[in-house]
């Protein structure tokens, strides 16, 4: 399983998450957030983790050219659209970006919006479902209702996110089975501050519940670019 650690903002602790278990750490590029990093801030922590880490930059409603141009400068691998990008967007970002992982980001209310993300699944190389916020795109630390989930198949790989906590990571996995994980403010001091001691719980739990097996993307039935149907 993969785990993404997101909202990172110190370089120092993008090593110290990715020493513990981490296989993506997440970068909020979104000016608005208050874990937002300039492109120099995620380029200071990317040259410095290593090759096997996902590096991946979180936008909202940002245009091609603004995305490609980070991912360019910084040594991202990897975006998550968080916003509302339409597939025809998630397609275009795709012929821009032929290299990279795309991830869509959906804010999931109800059963009929889970079932609307079906239009993405041959634009992008991975869904996340996240907690809808009506005042926040993300980072909220609410749950969304994981039952939906429970019986949710793609053939695209998805991430489990919002509100997830050393507290209720396992009652998580134990109702529904994502390919990763997605971590933010429940392991935080402060936005944008992480507590290495959750975060160290936190793959202490992984670890004591199952085979503590994590995997990147491209790891086996994890890399799906270029996957047929
Ligand atoms: O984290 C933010 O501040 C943020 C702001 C704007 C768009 C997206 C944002 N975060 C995206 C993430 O991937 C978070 O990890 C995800 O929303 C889960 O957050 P949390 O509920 O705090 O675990």
């Amino acid at each position: 399983m993969r785990v993404k650690i997101c909202g990172i903002t110190q370089p120092e602790q993008s090593i110290a998450i990715a020493s513990l278990g981490a296989t993506a750490l997440g970068f909020i590029c979104v000016p608005s957030s208050p874990r937002y990093v300039t492109t120099s801030q995620i380029q200071a922590a990317v040259a410095q983790l290593p090759e096997n880490i996902d590096k991946i930059g979180v936008f909202a409603n940002a245009s091609i050219d603004a995305i490609k141009q980070i991912v360019i400068d910084s040594g991202l691998t990897g975006v998550q659209l968080h916003g509302d990008e339409s597939p025809e967007f998630c397609d275009q970002l795709r012929q821009a970006l032929s290299n990279i992982e795309i991830l869509k980001a959906f804010r999931i209310l109800t059963p009929e919006q889970l079932q609307t993300t079906a239009n993405y699944t041959n634009y992008v190389d991975t869904l996340l479902f996240d907690a809808y916020h009506p005042q926040q795109l993300g980072g909220t630390g609410k749950t969304l209702d994981w039952k939906m989930l429970q019986q949710y198949s793609s053939n695209r790989p998805w991430f489990l996110a919002g509100g997830l906590t050393t507290d209720n990571i396992i009652q998580a996995l134990s109702q529904v089975n994502p390919s990763g994980i997605d971590l933010s403010s429940g392991l935080e001091r402060a936005p944008g501050d992480k507590d290495l001691a959750k975060v160290a719980l936190l793959f202490e739990r992984l670890g004591r519940w199952g085979d503590g097996e994590v995997g990147r993307w491209g790891d086996g039935e994890m890399g799906c670019r270029g996957d047929g149907e």
